[in-house]
């Protein structure tokens, strides 16, 4: 028997991308409404109380009204959107983040898919907070550089078409200049650290793709660990894992935004400087991939009982 899959928003850029990666999978049956239902809230509402697993990819609001929707007590719901990332009755779709995540993603009835940045912030900097290394007081801070896909249609036409209001031909730019950024809660949260991080993200004139990097003065940790030390808590951390990967030690070449673009792939590097005991932690992962349709499929495979990585690009 397969199962029934219901995308509320798959019109749109994460939709699209979740949809792409359901395609020709037989253990699932995708239910679709046509471009005149897709809004119709009564159209919605059955599709929302029919499916067995119903995928969020919607502007917060929608997917709260959505949630409100759902009377099915079977329906089981993965939302892609902010909206539930910091919500207590809710599980956190970051099977690699803790140990017995996984098992907690499988058992839920509602979970949330981790925001694009806080998968790489998370990814770098929790199990080293987990493992001592980082105090849970310590003052973090992230900087981070998103493709344009990643503010969905609407920044996809600020940055490739000339009518839109909002049309720009910059290059970069750095937003989020007044620290209050919707993930910053999440990354605290979740990184179960003391303080918000002071979080700099920046958008380039590419669709897709990411770095995020956290720099930490090494030599003022209270247990003044190795670069070694270091990336060694994060092979452990995810040795069994398909998706995210520790690239081997060095600071050679360059980090490049296209890196794990177009794939599902996370990857984590510890560079820097023993001698000035300065680290470099970087991330880089698909905004749309990892950071969001990829985690939305991996979570769904792993609550379906199916193969983690069916339908990824690993
Ligand atoms: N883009 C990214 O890299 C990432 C996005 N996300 C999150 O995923 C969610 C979707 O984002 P994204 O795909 O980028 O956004 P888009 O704007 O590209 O897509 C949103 C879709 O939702 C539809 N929609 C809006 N309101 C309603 C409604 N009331 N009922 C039904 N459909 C509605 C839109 O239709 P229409 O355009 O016709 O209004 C559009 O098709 C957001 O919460 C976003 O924050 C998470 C991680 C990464
Ligand atoms: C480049 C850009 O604008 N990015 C978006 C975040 C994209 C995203 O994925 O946010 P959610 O996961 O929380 O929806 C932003 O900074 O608001």
């Amino acid at each position: 028997m397969t199962a029934t899959v219901f995308i509320d928003g798959g019109a749109g850029t994460t939709g699209l991308e979740i949809r792409e990666r359901l395609a020709d999978r037989a253990e699932l049956t995708l239910l679709s409404l046509d471009d005149s239902e897709r809004k119709d809230p009564e159209k919605r509402r059955d599709a929302l109380n029919s499916a067995d697993f119903v995928i969020l990819c919607l502007p917060d609001a929608a997917a709260r009204d959505a949630i409100a929707m759902v009377s099915n007590p079977r329906t089981r719901i993965i939302d892609a959107s902010t909206a539930h990332r910091i919500a207590e009755s809710w599980t956190y779709g970051f099977a690699e983040l803790e140990p017995g995540q996984r098992e907690a993603i499988a058992g839920a009835a509602r979970v949330s898919n981790p925001g694009c940045y806080p998968t790489g912030f998370l990814a770098l900097v929790r199990p080293l907070v987990r493992a001592g290394l980082i105090p849970h007081d310590w003052p973090l801070s992230v900087n981070a550089i998103s493709g344009y896909s990643g503010g969905g249609r609407a920044m996809i036409a600020a940055f490739e078409d000339r009518s839109d209001a909002d049309f720009t031909e910059t290059a970069f730019q750095g937003y989020a200049l007044g620290l209050a950024h919707k993930h910053v809660p999440e990354m605290q949260r979740h990184a179960r650290i003391a303080h918000p991080p002071i979080f700099a993200p920046a958008v380039a004139r590419t669709y897709r793709g990411m770095i995020v990097e956290v720099p930490v003065p090494l030599f003022a940790l209270p247990r003044r660990p190795s670069l070694d030390a270091c990336a060694t808590a994060l092979r452990e951390a995810y040795r069994d894992s398909p998706l995210v990967t520790v690239a081997p030690a060095g600071n050679e070449g360059v980090v490049r935004i296209e890196e794990d673009a177009a794939s599902d792939r996370l990857t984590l590097r510890i560079c820097g400087n023993d001698e000035t005991g300065q680290a470099r932690l970087i991330a880089t992962l698909d905004n749309l991939g990892k950071g969001a349709a990829g985690a939305a499929v991996q979570n769904l495979n792993i609550m379906a009982g199916l193969e983690e990585t069916s339908g990824l690009r690993v």
